[in-house]
């Protein structure tokens, strides 16, 4: 909980600018004093219900704006203080005179970016999951963001490493007992069932650190490298896709060196587009390690898109053979306008690549369609899978935890086995920011009522 002495802190929440409301939210120990002041009310009003409010200034009496002041008394608020939020005309002069006002007032000081998020933490309010779901929900671009950014929000992360945390705990405390306690009457068959259940533990949070990285993807976008020689049409394709013009497209082969990444919702799902370098050897040092770094991005994509030129005389240029070869790869043959009725490329595996001309649009839909139904695959964990890691943070704790559980489960001596055990309960705790040995006592206590 926040200290009583916490100072009060108070913030336009809503997005600065020209807007029809702004809302400003004060919390702490002061929020219901301030309402009082700013609406010149002798209380503030019934909790969580809306009242018409005149904003005054409380030192010169002068009338500010005419909104809706709400009050949430604690700990049913946000950040489980009082808090107060008043709506006001979104105008800057408006909003600048609220929070002048509140500024005026003693023990009120302006919020620190994500203050109120803290103080929520701090309240118990929200795990650090929960905390960053929140970040992740309120900068979400597109709805599949959106829909995981909200489950993490609602705790799901949360509860599952929850869960393992318990039993290890669990685990733990019953390893301590026969320790500490090893005169006592205890079950016989504790030990190999507290390593049973360690194996089981270790096994299940293995599996969930092999998971392809799905939530980092969804998160952070499906990186997607298009690739090929040069001039078969990278830069135009990648302008066809963002519907913009953010790569050069010249006649001239070795137009692009830099990467260019462009941004795209498909169907929900973000993606990092990347136009590169065409690959080709060549003696122009810039165009080399424009090369260079097209193949490090193709190493590092999530997913590859080869473009051939439909308009050579082999589209299957030596230089892209590997590449057209791996099956994970989308091969594409573009400038069928010019190709015409040439036989199509075959590929090695008699795969065909998808015909395509972004002279004439033919073929873009079909492409486009194989690129979702694959991004897709890529960024979304199925409906009823356990909720993804979102960031490398969870990965680092979860294998922390994970290393922790193998040493416990080599180690010779039980008091060695327990210390690994609280190194994993800790690496665990701190994925939802929870770092307590309290629980521990509890347990100890309540599953075995020892000392009578
Ligand atoms: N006829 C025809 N021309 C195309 C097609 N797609 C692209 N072009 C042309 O091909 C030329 C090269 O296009 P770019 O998009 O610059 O090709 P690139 O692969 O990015 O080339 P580099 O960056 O030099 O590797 C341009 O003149 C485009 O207008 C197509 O489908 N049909
Ligand atoms: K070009
Ligand atoms: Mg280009």
């Amino acid at each position: 909980m926040t200290h009583p002495d916490a100072p009060t802190l108070f913030a336009l929440s809503t997005a600065p600018g020209r807007a029809g409301v702004a809302v400003i939210r004060v919390s702490g120990p002061r929020a219901g004093a301030a309402l009082c002041a700013l609406a010149d009310r002798p209380a503030p009003p019934p909790p969580r219900r809306a009242v018409r409010a005149r904003f005054r200034d409380p030192a010169s009496g002068e009338i500010l704006d005419d909104g809706l002041a709400l009050f949430f008394p604690a700990p049913h608020s946000f950040t489980g203080e009082d808090v107060a939020e008043l709506h006001g005309h979104g105008g800057r002069a408006v909003t600048r005179a609220i929070l002048d006002a509140l500024a005026g007032l003693p023990g009120l000081v302006p919020a620190e970016p994500g203050a109120f998020t803290r103080r929520a933490f701090e309240a118990g309010k929200l795990d650090l999951t929960a905390v960053e779901g929140l970040a992740d929900l309120i900068d979400a671009e597109t709805a599949a963001q959106r829909r995981q950014a909200l489950r993490q929000r609602d705790g799901a992360l949360a509860r599952l490493t929850d869960g393992w945390r318990d039993r290890l705990v669990r685990t733990l405390a019953h390893l301590e007992a026969t320790i500490d306690f090893s005169d006592e009457d205890l079950p016989e068959a504790l030990l190999p069932a507290l390593r049973t259940d360690m194996t089981a533990l270790a096994g299940e949070i293995a599996a969930h650190l092999a998971e392809p990285p799905r939530g980092e993807r969804l998160r952070d976008g499906v990186h997607v490298a298009v690739l090929g020689p040069p001039n078969a049409g990278k830069s135009s394709l990648v302008n066809a896709l963002a519907r913009r013009e953010a790569a050069i497209v010249s006649a001239l082969a070795g137009t692009t060196r830099d990467i260019v990444e462009v941004h795209l919702d498909l169907g929900g799902y973000p993606v990092v587009l990347a136009d590169t370098a065409g690959l080709r050897d060549t003696a122009d040092l810039i165009e080399r390690e424009g090369v260079r770094r097209a193949h490090a991005r193709a190493d590092a994509a999530d997913l590859r898109l080869l473009l051939l030129d439909g308009a050579a005389a082999d589209p299957l240029d030596p230089a892209v053979v590997d590449l057209a070869a791996d099956p994970e790869v989308i091969v594409v043959l573009n400038k069928m306008d010019v190709r015409g009725g040439a036989p199509p490329a075959v590929l090695s595996d008699g795969r065909a690549p998808l015909p395509l001309s972004l002279a004439t649009g033919a073929g873009l839909d079909a492409l486009l369609a194989t690129l979702s139904t694959r991004v897709r695959a890529l960024a979304e964990a199925g409906v009823g899978a356990p909720p993804p890691l979102t960031r490398a943070r969870h990965r680092h704790a979860l294998a922390e935890t994970h290393d922790a559980l193998v040493r416990a489960l080599d180690a010779p001596l039980p008091e060695l086995v327990a210390e690994d055990l609280r190194l994993a309960a800790r690496a665990l705790g701190r994925l939802t920011g929870r770092v307590d040995v309290e629980d521990l006592l509890d347990v100890i206590f309540r599953d075995f009522c020892i000392g009578k």
